[in-house]
């Protein structure tokens, strides 16, 4: 196949070390199972260079766009992408090859200690709608602090006293080696993460069957189903990463359980509801959801910011 002949895959990738880990777990995967020898590209992303908030430059799709573009360009043959940062709309001529294996989705606090014992008016960072309005409801006396950057640049603002402490994706912290830095797992009973968090997509061109194959080596069903079911609560309720979203959906015995949350920004209300259905309806199972988040007014609570 054409991939093998012209030697290594191309593998497009952002440049973070959170990205470059991933994708390089992604390439040793992939060799050991196709014997196919991959090579990371790095690409710059919107997301990479701007500075402003994400939910000021649209959220959707500013740490993927760059690499879609490489890819139908053909520069690279495939990327890897933090599924979280996927927008929900379908990409004409982009297929998702593969889903691999879900690493902790839980989102992570990073600071001197638990939520609970952290001091009246502790001062949290994130830039997260999803976990400020989650915070908020739990400690509605903090004071949450807008922040952008990487993993390293939020965790160095607490070791420099700017911020008590930050709330960062458990899997991220894994991927840079900076576990060290969390002093409290979210049970998702207390955070519902961000859908998709903690899994990856392999994305290349639609019209590359040979490829979707190859890649699709590493596809793992369950994270697909899980993350489906996430994803189209997100696509239903036509809202971004950026909104005050959180999912999360996993297999027990055979049936696949999905819980959803809409907050408002404020934290004064949420809406949440769990469901469980057959793995193999893992789309109905997300419809069926938002639309239930709907009916008790999810667009509502979204619609509001402070
Ligand atoms: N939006 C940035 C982003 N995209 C993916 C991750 C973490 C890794 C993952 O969830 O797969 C992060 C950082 C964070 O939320 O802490």
């Amino acid at each position: 196949m054409s991939t093998g002949s012209r030697g290594p895959l191309r593998l497009g990738t952002r440049k973070s070390l959170m990205a470059t880990t991933q994708s390089q777990g992604v390439a040793d995967a992939l060799s050991r199972l196709t014997g196919h020898a991959v090579e990371l590209v790095g690409v710059t992303t919107q997301g990479d260079v701007s500075k402003a908030l994400l939910a000021q430059i649209g959220g959707t799709g500013v740490f993927v766009n760059a690499l879609r573009d490489k890819v139908l360009s053909g520069e690279v043959d495939f990327a890897v992408h933090s599924l979280k940062d996927l927008p929900t709309s379908e990409t004409p001529g982009i297929a998702l090859a593969a889903t691999p294996a879900r690493d902790d989705a839980r989102d992570a606090l990073c600071g001197p200690a638990k939520l609970a014992d952290l001091p009246r008016g502790a001062r949290i960072g994130t830039g997260s709608p999803r976990r400020v309005a989650q915070l908020r409801a739990l400690r509605p006396d903090l004071e949450i602090v807008p922040i952008r950057g990487n993993a390293d640049t939020r965790l160095r603002k607490v070791t420099d006293g700017e911020l008590d402490a930050v709330v960062l994706a458990h899997a991220g912290l894994k991927r840079i080696g900076r576990l060290d830095a969390v002093s409290e797992v979210f049970d998702p009973d207390q955070m519902l993460p961000a859908p998709g968090q903690g899994s990856l997509a392999l994305e290349c061109r639609a019209d590359r069957d040979d490829l979707r194959a190859l890649l699709g080596t590493i596809d793992d069903a369950p994270t697909r189903r899980a993350v489906t079911a996430e994803r189209t609560v997100l696509a239903v309720l036509e809202a971004g990463c950026s909104a005050p979203v959180g999912t999360y959906a996993a297999e027990v015995d055979e049936r696949l359980h999905l819980t959803a949350t809409v907050a408002a920004y404020d934290g004064s209300r949420q809406v949440r509801l769990s469901a469980s259905g057959h793995p193999d309806a893992a789309e109905q199972l997300g419809r069926d959801l938002a639309d239930r988040l709907l009916a008790q007014g999810a667009d509502q609570l979204m619609g509001e910011r402070e």
